[in-house]
């Protein structure tokens, strides 16, 4: 049974998939309400009120996966998951239109001094010259930060007759031209437009984008906008400009500090404000939570999820497709990693035939997570293989090959240690499974599954004999034995298979023997 928590407000109807669940125990609490049993959940939903933290991740020991139902993933520490391992996932998509409505609402609203003259004429007031407005037919609207909001909103705006400018640095100019935009540098638009609105997340870079110097540089009497995040229009700087004059008025769907409580721009008559209402419609409601709903249950059940932040996003048929090789390349890192017994600086994967043409940093990944749980105490898997790897120094990357050796895929990889390097190969066949068939540059053919013993040996006779007849002598069954040598009389290696974990005085007893060179219990 999966514990799944869903920590804020999240559309009932959207969760269905996951209520409906016949292996999911889902839980509607907020996060403090349930100190004591966040060590139990697999999962936890939330929007924007639960702010998950590196202390919050540390208590939810079992958590897997973090869903946030919307777009803007600030309010969860997306590097702390992935040291973790836990998958953060969001819904991009399903209030895209809402906010981009809600965006032109507000703009409509702000040039015609809509709320201003609601609340005038409520209180018994009929004072029509103080609220004349402004056309939007014919203004520059700049948009800051043109993906699924912004683009969304320039078609709205084109509908009204402005002029869209748009400053996007991920923007190319093929793509600008195909939606009827202006593609400027941010001065520009800043010079030209009458009306400059931003959707961009908020980042390093995005936080304090419009500022008191690039304010400076707007047409006086500018229009502003956000209803993206709180920060990306510096909050002190626009009240500055507010207050000399220069900005006509602000639209503000999103603050620094949510609820603003002293915030200075709710002093200003001329700035209108809603509170993070951009996402709030039914529609979108359930849609970011059907969104979510099906995505966590999908992932606890073992498929891919359709929006990762902090892992590649793969289809349902392309993960099935690599299912095959990310636990072959999980084994064989795990292999590689008990075989080499010494800190390693490199690891090199190459791949031949069909598994080339799949998408194979997910596959590196498993290698990865494969070879370094055998080396560290704490959770590694796909998410965070990559970057512990970094931490600890351990480079890695991929090669495409032509040579599939005869086989219709090959996946060969090559470890650099301090004083040595390892290699192993294996490749994934149809209706048999995976196989190892290279290590340590001697040609072999195993099955890398259970409790294995790879002991390397000179190429003499009675070795074989002798392995076998001490294993007997302590009762120990070989469950299947394979050789391979480079040259005869030369050294030769043995990869025996077991029923159960062979234990030390085992080994250490068949190390006795002087052609025995090396022994490596391998367990998979
Ligand atoms: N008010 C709300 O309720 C509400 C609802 C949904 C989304 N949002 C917010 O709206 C924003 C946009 O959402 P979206 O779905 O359009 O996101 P998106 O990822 O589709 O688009 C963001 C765009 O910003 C651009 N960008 C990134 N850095 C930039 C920079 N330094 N300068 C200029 N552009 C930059 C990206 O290239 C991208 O095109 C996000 O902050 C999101 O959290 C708010
Ligand atoms: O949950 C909400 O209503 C806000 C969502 C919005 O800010 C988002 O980033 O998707």
């Amino acid at each position: 049974m999966y514990e799944v928590l869903v920590a804020d407000s999240i559309s009932n109807e959207g969760l269905a998939p996951l209520l409906e669940a016949s292996n999911v125990n889902l839980t509607r609490k907020k996060v403090t309400e349930v100190e004591d049993l966040l060590h139990t959940y697999d999962a936890l939903l939330v929007r924007s009120a639960t702010t998950v933290t590196e202390d919050l991740l540390d208590k939810m020991k079992n958590l897997k996966i973090v869903a946030r139902a919307g777009v803007g993933v600030d309010n969860i520490d997306i590097e702390a998951s992935t040291k973790r391992g836990v998958v953060v996932i969001n819904a991009p998509n399903g209030n895209t239109i809402s906010t981009a409505e809600h965006t032109f609402a507000m703009m409509a609203s702000l040039v015609r001094h809509i709320p201003q003259g609601n609340i005038s004429v409520k209180s018994r007031e009929w004072n029509r010259s103080a609220f004349v407005g402004t056309e939007l037919n014919r203004k520059h609207l700049g948009i800051v930060g043109f993906g699924r909001i912004g683009s969304e909103l320039a078609k709205r705006a084109k509908a009204f007759n402005m002029t869209v400018h748009v400053y996007d640095p991920f923007l190319t100019t093929s793509r600008a031209e195909k939606l009827g935009v202006d593609l400027l540098s941010l001065d520009d638009l800043l010079a030209v437009a009458d009306i400059i609105t931003v959707h961009t997340p908020l980042t390093k870079d995005t936080k304090g984008l419009l500022n008191r110097e690039t304010l400076a540089k707007t047409k006086k009497g500018v229009y502003l906008l956000n209803c993206a995040r709180g920060g990306i229009i510096d909050e002190e700087a626009l009240a500055h400009y507010l207050e000399i004059g220069h900005v006509q008025g602000a639209a503000i769907d999103v603050f620094e500090v949510e609820p603003p409580t002293d915030n200075p721009l709710l002093n200003f008559d001329q700035v209108i404000t809603t509170p993070h209402l951009g996402a709030s419609t039914k529609e979108a409601q359930l849609n970011v939570a059907e969104d979510v709903a099906y995505d966590v249950l999908r992932f606890l059940e073992g498929n891919p999820v359709s929006s990762s932040i902090n892992l590649p996003t793969l289809s349902k048929d392309v993960f099935e497709k690599i299912q095959p090789f990310t636990s072959l390349t999980k084994q064989l890192g795990a292999v590689l990693s008990q075989c080499m017994k010494e800190p390693v600086q490199d690891i090199s994967v190459t791949y031949a035939g069909t598994v080339a043409d799949l998408e194979t940093t997910y596959i590196t990944r498993s290698l990865l997570s494969g070879f370094l749980t055998h080396r560290i105490d704490r959770s590694v898997n796909e998410v965070n293989a990559s970057m512990i790897a970094k931490e600890r120094g351990i480079t890695f990357g991929e090669k495409i090959s032509d040579n599939t050796q005869g086989y219709a895929n090959i996946i060969e990889v090559v470890v650099k240690g301090e004083s040595r390097t390892f290699s192993i190969t294996g490749t994934y066949i149809k209706d048999y499974g995976p196989r190892v068939i290279n290590i340590d540059s001697f040609d072999i053919d195993f099955y890398p599954e259970g409790h294995l013993l790879y002991i390397r040996h000179t190429d003499q006779p009675g070795v074989i004999g002798n392995v076998g007849k001490a294993l007997g002598d302590l009762d120990i069954n070989i469950a299947t034995m394979q050789v391979g040598r480079k040259q005869k009389g030369g050294e030769a290696i043995m990869m025996l298979t077991f029923d159960r974990l062979i234990e030390d005085a085992t080994i250490e007893s068949l190390k006795q023997a002087s052609e025995i060179v090396t022994i490596q219990r391998i367990e998979l």
